[in-house]
Parts: C-alpha cells; structure tokens; sequence
C-alpha cells in the first residue's frame, strides 16, 4: 500500500501527484453499538505525521453497572473516529451439552468463564494493525456456534467486561482503564429487568444466580480490580461530565484537535453518522458513479455552506409578515467561485445553488516532474477579483503545492489573502501545514482531516482520483 508518511518539508518541490488513494475504510453499527470494519490506519499523533498503535480503552464493573451504556456514550462522542467495541462477553466459553442440563450451576461471573487467551491474541492483533474474528456468544443457547464477526483496527479499542481488568496481560494493553461504579441495588434491578426481558429467564432463576455467583464473584474478581482503573465513574452512564472529560482525553491523545489548535483559520465541519455515512460510501472503492456524484454533492454542499458561514456579514433588521422586528444579518455578496480544473469543477453546482448568479473562474494547474512539479498553465477569472471574497474550489488538499500555485496567482491579481476560503472535502495534515504557514490569514474548510500522504503522494486513506471518479471518467 506505501503508506510511509512524508514530513511536509519534503513535499514542497518533489510532489508529481496528488489526489489519489487506494485505502478503503468502512464503518457500520450493528444492533448492540458493534461497529464493523474494513482496514483502517492509525490516527495522527499530535499533528505529526506518523501512523501509530490504537488507543486501547478498557471500561470494567460489575454486571449491569452500565458499561455498555458508557461505551456507547464514548463512541457517540467520537463518531467522527475510527472505534471498534470488543465485547469481553464475545469470549465466554460454549457450554458443552453436559453442562447445559446444568445450566443454573454454571458460574458465569468466574474469570474461569472466559477463554482469555483468545481474548489477547484479538486483542494484540487489533493492536498491532490486524483484523481478527471475533466470536460470537449467543446468551440464549450459551454456545458459541455462530459465524464470527469480522473486526479490523481502528484509531480506537474500546474492551468492555466484568473483568477485564483480572488478567495482568490485557490490562498491560490499555493505555486508558475505566471502572463504572454503580450501587449494587441498582445493578440487580437492573439485571432482574434485563435478564427477564432480554434472555427469557424468570426472576428466580436470575435472583438464585444473583446471590449464588454475582454477587460472590464480584466481592472476590470484580471490585479488587478497581485499583488499576485511572479513572472510576459513579452513576454511570449518567455522569455526563466523567465521560466528556474521558472523550476529551481520548481526543488530545489522538491529536485530533491539534491541526484546528495549530490553525484557527482550518474549519473541520461538525462531524456526524450522515456524514461519516457519506463519506463511506465515497471513499468505497466499490461505489458506483452515481452514488459517488450524489453523495460528492451532498457532502460539498455541506462545505460550500460552512464556507459560507464564515463570511463577513453587517447586522440587518427587517420586518416579518406578523409586523414583528426580526434582528439578523446581510451577508457579503461580493463574492466569486474559483475552481481548480478538472476536480473543482465538481464544486461549481454546489455553490451556484447556494449563491444565485454567482461568478466562477477556473486555474488550470499541470503537475509534472521539476519546477515543484507544478505549471500555471490556464486561468479565466473575474475581471474585478481584487474586489472579491473568493471561494476557492478543489475537493483534495494534498501535498499543498497545487493550492499554493493558485492562492499565489489570486493574491497576484490583487485578492486580499484574508478574503480567500479555500473549500474542499479532504485535507490532508501535510497539505494544511504547507497551505497555513505559507498564508496565515487564508481560511480552509473541509470535511475531513485525513491520516496523510504515501510513498506515492497519494493521501490516504483518500477516495481515489475525484475527478475521474465524479466525471466517470475512471474506467477510460
Ligand atoms: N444510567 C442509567 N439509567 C437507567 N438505566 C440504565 C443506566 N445505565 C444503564 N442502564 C440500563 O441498565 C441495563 C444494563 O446497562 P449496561 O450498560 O448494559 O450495563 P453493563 O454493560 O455494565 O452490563 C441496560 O438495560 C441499560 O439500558
Ligand atoms: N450465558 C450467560 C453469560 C453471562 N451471563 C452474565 O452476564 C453478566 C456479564 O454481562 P454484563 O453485560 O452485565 O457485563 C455476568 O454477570 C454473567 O453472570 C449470564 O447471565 N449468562
Ligand atoms: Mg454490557
């Protein structure tokens, strides 16, 4: 795949190629909040470039203390990542038929319950950039018989499980422990509900279990655990701050606030599954032209928009229908569209919905070997652009040197460098270094931060060549 990052500093100059990749990556949820993945890499490590090893959370407790409730509040959080959830209940032992005719004598709170050497090796392979099959334990039937579910890495490991923390082994593979806390009455009410209405048992089975295994192995396994936890949340999944504070942890880890931090002019738009769904479906290497172009253009309306936003507006007062003073704003309409031919001009449609009659010029830019790998070659733009605000238009920042080429001819005919915003899907962090130190006072917008370039310039993970893929041109 290549994917060796390159340090921005070398890219200035030696790039001959951008706009490319060939990583796919896939996010799903199933019912229970487990998340399904195609190979992803590794997040950015405090706006560095290197790919490095997931974070791996582990979130213990008693039984129905509310892990799984935490987990998916964590995940909620960060749906812009890549999280997988692994399930420690996943490794329970099958019962063989013997001991399912005793059933109601089987220890399920015992350490002994899980096979944790399989445990750690999923775990470890996820670890270290593996895909694993995880298995898949039916409570009904107590066996484990179903297909396994197939699980790649991700940014982030959550594990959750009443012992998670027993084994000195996994627990020596977290680099964040979690303990939820919750009163023991709580958590048998809570069981009484769930095991009666979730796995078919009447409440004295379930109070027989409570008092003969649950509660025992808890005292003994559970709560001895609780001394390695960094951090201990009571209430659970209602301890809104615990959890703020934990996904804010996990983000300074990931480094993922850093380029915003490093650059207050980059905009990230505001993440969510509509549009990480649309983003999967674009970066599928299997995804048809139509679908590409359909979900392309929701996703750049939604950046033309943000980028919209961000332009300077004056107070305006006017009166509604119902005679009412309505206080808003006017915003600028000294404005013009500047796309980068071929890719930006899937960007044009997007922006003459959003700005009526709206000006559009093209750039042209040739990238070939020498010479930074980049010749000015065409442009058309408004007569009056110094007088403008410009949209700059070209769906992947990558290397930066195709950007810098057009941003040097704007600032040439006379545009104020504040007065640029440059719109695009993806960026990746060389491209944003390179765009931001060179013009401190130009704005980005863009949908997603991507891990970085390869050998090959390409950003990754990246969609592919945007231009052959929207223009249908990618079979020719
Ligand atoms: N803060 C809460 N308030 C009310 N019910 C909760 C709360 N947290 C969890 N529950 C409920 O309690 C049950 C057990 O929670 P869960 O998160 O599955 O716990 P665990 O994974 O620790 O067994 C679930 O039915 C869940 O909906
Ligand atoms: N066949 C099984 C397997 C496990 N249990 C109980 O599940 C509890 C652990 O799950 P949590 O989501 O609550 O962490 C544990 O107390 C086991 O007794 C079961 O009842 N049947
Ligand atoms: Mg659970």
């Amino acid at each position: 795949m290549g994917s060796n990052p390159k340090p921005a500093e070398d890219l200035m100059g030696r790039s001959n190629g951008v706009h490319f990749s060939g990583l796919v990556s896939r996010d799903e949820l199933d019912k229970n909040g487990h998340r399904e993945e195609l190979p992803t890499t590794s997040a950015l490590e405090n706006g560095h470039k290197e790919l490095r090893e997931p974070f791996v959370i582990g979130v213990g407790g008693g039984a129905s203390s509310g892990k799984t409730t935490v987990c998916n509040m964590i995940i909620e959080q960060l749906r812009d990542q890549r999280v997988v959830l692994v399930n420690q209940e996943s490794f329970y032992y099958g019962l063989s038929d013997e001991e399912l005719t005793r059933v109601n004598e089987y220890n399920f709170d015992h350490p002994g319950a899980f096979d944790t050497e399989y445990l750690l090796t999923c775990m470890e392979n996820l670890k270290h950039g593996k895909s694993v099959d995880m298995p898949n334990y039916d409570f009904k039937t107590y066996k484990n018989v179903l297909p396994p579910r197939k699980v790649n890495p991700s940014d982030v490991i959550i594990l959750e499980g009443i012992l998670v923390f027993h084994d000195p082994r996994v627990r020596d593979l977290m680099s964040m422990k979690i303990f939820v806390d919750t009163d023991a009455d709580v958590r048998l009410a809570r069981r009484i509900k769930r095991d009666t209405a979730e796995k078919d048992r009447d409440i004295k089975t379930v109070l027989d279990q409570y008092s003969k295994f649950v509660k025992p192995a808890f005292e003994d396994f559970i709560l001895p655990t609780k001394k390695y936890a960094d951090i201990i949340i009571p209430r659970g999944g209602d301890n809104h701050v615990a959890i703020d504070l934990i996904v804010q942890h996990i983000r300074t880890k990931l480094g993922q606030h850093d380029l915003c931090k490093i650059y207050p002019n980059l905009y990230v738009i505001q993440s969510t599954f509509q549009i990480r769904g649309m983003h999967t479906i674009i970066r599928d290497a299997k995804t048809t032209t139509h679908d590409f172009i359909f979900y392309a253009d929701r996703l750049i309306r939604l950046v033309v928009e943000h980028g919209l936003g961000i332009l300077p507006f004056k107070e305006k007062q006017v009166i509604t229908p119902t005679g009412a003073v309505y206080t808003g704003v006017d915003f600028s309409k000294r404005l013009c569209g500047i796309s980068v031919i071929r890719s930006g001009e899937s960007m044009e449609n997007a922006l003459r919905a959003c700005c009526k009659g709206i000006k559009i010029g093209k750039i042209l830019i040739h990238r070939s070997e020498g010479d930074n790998g980049q010749q000015l070659i065409y442009h058309n733009l408004p007569k009056d652009i110094s007088n403008r605000h410009v949209l700059l238009l070209d769906p992947i920042l990558g290397t930066g040197n195709t950007a810098v080429q057009a941003i040097n001819l704007l600032l040439k005919k006379g545009v104020q460098e504040s007065n640029i915003i440059f719109l695009n899907l993806i960026s990746a962090p060389q491209g944003v270094h390179v765009v931001c130190k060179k013009f401190p006072r130009i704005k980005i917008v863009t949908s997603e931060i991507e891990l970085g370039l390869n050998d090959e310039y390409r950003v990754i993970p990246g969609m592919g060549e945007f231009g052959d893929r929207y223009f249908g041109t990618d079979d020719c």
